[in-house]
C-alpha cells in the first residue's frame, strides 16, 4: 500500500514544539513497519504566514511571498526528518521524480512547497498522483471540509462525504493570495478529480487519528469521493 499524508505545519509544529514532531514522527514510522510505502508532505504553518505577513508590509509581490512560504515549508520538512532519522531521505525533495524515487528505494519522503502559486496541498495531491496512491490523506487544523470556515461561522456544517466538484465550489472563493488559509486549495481538488483517487481530510493535531485513518480505514473527517462512487463497495474496498 502506498500512502501520501499531508502534514498541515499548524498540526506538525504549531509552536515548534519537538514533541509533537516526534508524535508525527513515530505515527510515520509505525505505518513504514506496516510495510507501507510513505510519502509526506509538510505544510508552512503559522510561522510561514509570519513570514508572509512580514515581507507583504515590506513590499514583496505575491510570487516572492509564495517563495518565502516554500523556504518555509521545507524547514518544517527538515523538522520531520530530524525525527525520523534513517528512514527518512536526508533532505526535503523539491521535485516529484527525486520523492518518487526515494520512496521506490524504500526510504520514507518528506517534501514542502515545490513551485510558487499553490500549496502543500497541491504537492501532495499531485505526488499522490505521480506515485498512484492508494490513500491521500490531509492532516490539518481542523476536523475535515466544511460548508463555511468553521473558524468564522458557527453554523457551518462538517461534510461526512464531498465529491471533488462540489469541493470545487466550497473552496472557490477562498482568496488564493500566499499564506491563504483552506482544508485543501484549489489545484489539489482538480487533481484529486481527475485521478479519483481516495482521500481523506482529517484533524491532525493527534497524529494517532492519521494512523487509525490509515491502517482501519476509520476517521471523523470528510471522504472526498468521485461522483457515483459515494456507495460503490469496489471503491471502499481499495
Ligand atoms: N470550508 C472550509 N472547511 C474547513 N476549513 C476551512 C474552510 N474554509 C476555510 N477553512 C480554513 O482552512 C484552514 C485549514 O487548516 P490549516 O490552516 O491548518 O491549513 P493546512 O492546509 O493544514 O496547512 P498549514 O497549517 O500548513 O497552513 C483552517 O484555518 C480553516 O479555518
Ligand atoms: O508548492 C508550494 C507550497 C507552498 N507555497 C507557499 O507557501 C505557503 C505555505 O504553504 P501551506 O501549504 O499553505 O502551509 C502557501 O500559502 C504558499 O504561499 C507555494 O507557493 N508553493
Amino acid at each position: 500500500m502506498r500512502v501520501v499524508i499531508s502534514i498541515g505545519g499548524s498540526v506538525l509544529a504549531p509552536d515548534l514544539q519537538h514533541e509533537r514532531v516526534n508524535e508525527h514522527a513515530a505515527v510515520v514510522e509505525r505505518l513504514d513497519d506496516e510495510g507501507i510505502d510513505v510519502g509526506t508532505v509538510v505544510g508552512g504553518g503559522g510561522v510561514a504566514r509570519q513570514y508572509i505577513r512580514a515581507a507583504r508590509e515590506l513590499g514583496a509581490n505575491e510570487i516572492q511571498l509564495d517563495d518565502i512560504g516554500i523556504a518555509v515549508t521545507r524547514l518544517n520538512a527538515r523538522l520531520l526528518i530530524s525525527a525520523l532519522g534513517d528512514v527518512a531521505a536526508p533532505s526535503p525533495a523539491e521535485d516529484y521524480e527525486t520523492a518518487g524515487a526515494a520512496m521506490r528505494r524504500g526510504d520514507v519522503t518528506v517534501m514542502g512547497g515545490v513551485v510558487a502559486g499553490q500549496t502543500t496541498d497541491a504537492v501532495a495531491a499531485a505526488f499522490a498522483e505521480y506515485v498512484d496512491a492508494d490513500l491521500l490523506v490531509f492532516a490539518t487544523s481542523v476536523p475535515g471540509v466544511f460548508s463555511a470556515d468553521p473558524k468564522k461561522d458557527d453554523t457551518a456544517q462538517r461534510f461526512d462525504q464531498i465529491t471533488p466538484g462540489d469541493l470545487v465550489d466550497v473552496i472557490a472563493d477562498i482568496e488564493m493570495a500566499a499564506g491563504a488559509n483552506a482544508p485543501v486549495d484549489l489545484l489539489a481538488a482538480k487533481l484529486i478529480e481527475r485521478s479519483g483517487m481516495r482521500t481523506i481530510v482529517l484533524d491532525g493535531t493527534d497524529p494517532e487519528r492519521i494512523e487509525r485513518a490509515v491502517l482501519d480505514g476509520e476517521h471523523e473527517g470528510t471522504d472526498i469521493v468521485p461522483a457515483g462512487t459515494e456507495d460503490d463497495v469496489s471503491y471502499w474496498a481499495r
